[in-house]
Formats: C-alpha cells, structure tokens, sequence
C-alpha cells in the first residue's frame, strides 16, 4: 500500500464540542471524553499504513498536545469560521492539493487502521465520501491530488457531497462509520468495542465495553 495520504482532522474546543452528547457521562467528564475519542480517532488514523501525516486542525491547547505526542502536526484553527472552513484550510491549504488528502471527524473511537486503509484504496480514484452509520451524514471525504476539497459538512451532508459530485463509498467499515454524536452512538460503541483511551475511561465509569488495540 502506498504511503501517499494526508489525513485532516479538525477539532473544536474540548470545552464546546460534543454538545448533543452532554449528558451521555457525568459532565465533569465531558471534555475527557471528547479528548479520549480525539485521542483514539487520531491513534487510528496514524496507524494506517496509508497515511503519510496527520494533520489536526484545532485551538484547542490540550487536544493539540496529546495529538502531537501521537505524532500529528497540529495547525490553527484558521479563519475560525467553523467545520468546513477548517477542513478547507488544513487539506487545500496547509496539505496542499497536490496531495491525496482525506478529512475525517475526531469523534471515532472505534476506528481502525484496516478499515481506514480500505476506505482511502476505494477512495483514490476521484472525490468521494464515507457516510455515517446512520447515512445521512459524513465520516469522510476525500480528494485525489489536483481537486478541491468542496467540503459541505453538517446536516445532511451525505446528500450534499453526492449532489456536489463526489461517490459514496460502499464499504463494510463499520469501525468508521460509527461517529459519536449522542448517548445512543456512544452504547453502540460498548458494542462495536472503542480504542484504549475511550475504553479506558468509560469502563473507569463502570461501564461494559470491549477495548481494542489501534495498532
Ligand atoms: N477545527 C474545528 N473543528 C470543528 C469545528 N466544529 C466541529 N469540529 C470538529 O468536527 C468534527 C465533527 O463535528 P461534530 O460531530 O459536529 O462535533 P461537535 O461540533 O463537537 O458536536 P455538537 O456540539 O454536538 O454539534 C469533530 O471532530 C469536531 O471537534 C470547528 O469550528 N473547528
Ligand atoms: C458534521 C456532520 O455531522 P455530525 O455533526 O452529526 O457528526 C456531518 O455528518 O456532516
């Protein structure tokens, strides 16, 4: 496989993100749990044999130094006019777009490597996205080298990127598709099994749930 992608992750601040999540652990452990799905969805990430380099879009001073101990570059949160600006500006414009460049949320605790690996091989040739588990909205997109990135993020977003051109990818990837939007995707996860960090703190809770290795 070669090693040719940049992956672009974006992350909000751990203090303001996963608001519709809230509630799923007690709230003093909110933002370690946001930076537990930061920290697995990166780990996974630079354990694909795919992946060149990581770059994480973010403000945030703690989630930027527990990605960069995994190895990611850690970039501004620029021009801090939301998700797809972010993404747009970490794949066409730190990445370049003479790269592959692949943008992914960080709310994907239990991804793993191979699944990832098997999403950017179907994903080199041409524009194209990865939809959540639920299919209306979007894990991924991707771009091969000379294309824009044209992310449309957010509500529905799995029927805009199709509409903007870019293919659906078909994949039994399970692990990928699953972001943590709501206390419902988080019990999936129990299921699905999550990386060290989100195992780690969710059975610290008491909680049931299969821990599993990135690499
Ligand atoms: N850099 C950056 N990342 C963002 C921004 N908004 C969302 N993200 C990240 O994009 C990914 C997907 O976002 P969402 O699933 O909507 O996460 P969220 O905004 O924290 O969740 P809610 O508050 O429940 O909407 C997560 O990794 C977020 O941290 C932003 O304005 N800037
Ligand atoms: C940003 C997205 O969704 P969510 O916030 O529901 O993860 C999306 O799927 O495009």
């Amino acid at each position: 496989m070669v090693r040719d992608w940049t992956a672009v992750m974006p992350v909000k601040r751990l203090t303001a993100a996963k608001s519709r999540l809230r509630g799923a652990v007690p709230p003093a452990r909110h933002a370690d749990l946001a930076l537990a799905m930061v920290r697995d969805t990166a780990s996974a990430v630079l354990a694909a044999s795919a992946v060149a380099e990581l770059l994480v879009v973010t403000d945030d001073p703690v989630a930027a130094a527990a990605v960069a101990a995994l190895g990611a570059r850690v970039v501004p949160d620029r021009p801090g006019a939301g998700l797809n600006e972010a993404m747009r500006f970490g794949a066409d414009e730190v990445a370049g777009p003479g790269r592959h460049r692949a943008v992914l949320a960080g709310d994907l605790p239990a991804l793993r490597p191979d699944q990832l690996d098997a999403a950017l091989t179907a994903a080199r040739a041409g524009r194209a996205f990865v939809a959540d588990a639920e299919g209306s909205g979007t894990v991924l997109l991707a771009v091969p080298p000379g294309e824009p990135l044209d992310p449309r993020f957010g509500p529905g977003s799995a029927a805009a990127h199709a509409a903007s051109g870019a293919r659906p990818l078909a994949g039994d990837w399970p692990g990928l598709r699953q972001d943590v939007d709501t206390p419902a995707d988080l019990a999936t996860v129990l299921g699905l099994g999550a990386g060290r960090h989100t195992c780690e703190l969710l059975r610290d809770l008491g909680l049931e749930v299969a821990c599993v290795s990135a690499a």
